[in-house]
């Protein structure tokens, strides 16, 4: 195995009745790429998501973290091994403060149940803080979710996701429900943040304006298939995702 593939799907199919969610699916991310999954409502994005994070067993196939294989492994164990998810709709305790958010996402990331102990709380709040500070959710710190706009939600979710070290992120629709004038701003404190730490990240994407500017390769999925897989110019431009994806060949 090259050293440089840190995830690599080989020959993933899954069906749902009639339903062909999956099909002859082969994908190698490279350590530290920036990969969109674009692709229609029902294309199959989320499937391929639920398979590399474990809420779905692939019917055939196989699926490699690290050259480590991870197919038939409880989310929580791909978890451990490196692998964080941030929702569409972020996961958060509303009446619990940011900097009390960030402590019980780490407490809940391996087997660090020793964090309430105090000495190792501070080590806790210090890499709170840090990511804090990278997400520019600093100001943020002492308020309750509940009253923090969308967007710092999100920030914060994708931060909270951060707090186990993950070796890949997973995210859903980054900006969606974001207004368009935020969606940029957003994204470049996002990117800017993960790149800090040569994040390998793979995000599900409907805007191809984010899909252009941020990802530096898109795989489009069809019908459970995977219809183009290169960099954005170039699958943005080919046929069957003009056709099948943005609806500009007809
Ligand atoms: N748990 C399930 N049970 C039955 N069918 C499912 C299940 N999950 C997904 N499907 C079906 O599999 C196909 C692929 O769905 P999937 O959610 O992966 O698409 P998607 O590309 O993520 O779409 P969207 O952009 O709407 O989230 C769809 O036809 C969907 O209805």
């Amino acid at each position: 195995m090259s050293e440089n593939i840190l995830l690599r799907a080989r020959a993933i199919e899954k069906r749902f009745g009639a339903v062909v969610a999956a099909s002859s699916l082969n994908i190698d991310i490279l350590a530290g790429q920036r990969v969109s999954l674009i692709g229609s409502n029902g294309a199959g994005k989320t499937t391929f998501v639920n398979m590399v994070t474990g809420y779905l067993k692939p019917d055939t196939g196989s699926i490699e973290l690290g050259g480590r294989d991870i197919t038939r492994l409880a989310p929580r164990a791909i978890t451990h091994l490196g692998v964080a998810r941030s929702f569409q709709i972020p996961q958060l305790f509303a009446e619990l403060t940011v900097l009390e958010n960030m402590l019980v996402a780490n407490a809940c990331h391996g087997q660090r149940l020793s964090f309430w102990q105090p000495a190792r709380r501070g080590d806790a709040v210090d890499r709170a803080d840090a990511l804090l500070q990278r997400f520019q959710l600093a100001e943020h710190r002492e308020r309750r979710v509940a009253e923090l706009p969308g967007g710092v939600r999100k920030l914060l979710d994708i931060a909270m996701a951060l707090t186990g070290q993950p070796r890949l992120l997973l995210l859903d629709e980054p900006t969606s429900g974001v207004a368009a004038e935020e969606k940029f701003p957003m994204m470049d404190i996002i990117m800017t943040a993960l790149g800090q730490e040569a994040m390998t990240v793979l995000f599900v994407e409907h805007d191809m304006d984010i899909v252009e500017r941020y990802a530096d390769r898109v795989v489009a999925f069809y019908a459970g298939r995977i219809i183009a897989d290169d960099v954005p110019a170039v699958a943005l431009a080919a046929d069957d995702v003009r056709r099948y994806v943005t609806g500009t060949l007809h």
